[in-house]
């Protein structure tokens, strides 16, 4: 996939998701992985309006999130989505700022534990899995610091980072796979916080 092309499916994804009320305001991010050697990504360029992102507000990033053309800024979290495709090898991230995850987190902060769940399967998971944790990490604006807090708690079988009081980080092979994890996650993690009584705000005092 050229710049182009990634410019015309983040911008498509993106409006996806504010249409889903997960990227309200100018919140999330989205990413595409253009090569591995050396790492290049196209990520959404910096506070702009997700829902309505054209081909053009996308910009190219190495290793490090940094520009590597253009003259829009990129992402503020590109740092991260580099370092979760070098790591996880993915080939898209999405980043939403959905409100179930970040309830979830509040009650877990250990990590949100998710079993037996016919929906599992969707978020890259067999439905009877003994147990599976999603990670949370304490927020920061430092992506040094999310970066690092992520690849210490890395699991090659969860396609997934939390965020706390902030939002997630969901990733697959392409973008469309990454959005079917991000759903299906969405369902799974409302369904700990109803069943633990978090669903409604102020449940969880
Ligand atoms: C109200 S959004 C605050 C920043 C953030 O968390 C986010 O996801 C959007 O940042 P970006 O630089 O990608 O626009
Ligand atoms: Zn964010």
């Amino acid at each position: 996939m050229n710049l182009v092309e990634a410019g015309r499916a983040l911008a498509a994804e993106s409006a996806r998701f504010a249409a889903l009320g997960w990227m309200r305001g100018t919140s999330g991010n989205l990413s595409v992985t253009l090569g591995r050697d050396p790492l290049r990504l196209a990520v959404t360029a910096s506070g702009l309006d997700k829902g309505t992102l054209t081909e053009t507000d996308v910009v190219e990033v190495d290793f490090h999130g940094d520009p590597v053309s253009g003259s829009l800024p990129p992402s503020a979290e590109a740092a991260l989505h580099a370092r979760i495709a070098r790591v996880a090898r993915a080939g898209a991230v999405v980043h939403l700022h959905q409100l179930a995850p970040v309830i979830a987190a509040e009650r877990n902060p250990g990590g949100i534990v998710l079993r037996d769940l016919e929906m599992l399967k969707g978020f890259g998971r067999a439905a009877h899995d003994d147990e599976v944790r999603v990670p949370v990490v304490p927020n920061s604006q430092d992506m040094r610091v999310l970066g690092d807090a992520f690849e210490a708690g890395f699991d090659p079988a969860t396609p997934a980072l939390v965020v706390a009081r902030h939002g997630v980080y969901v990733w697959g092979a392409d973008l469309e796979q990454a959005r079917h994890r991000a759903e299906c996650l969405e369902w799974l993690l409302r369904f700990v916080n109803s069943v633990q009584g978090t669903d409604t705000p102020g449940g969880f005092a």
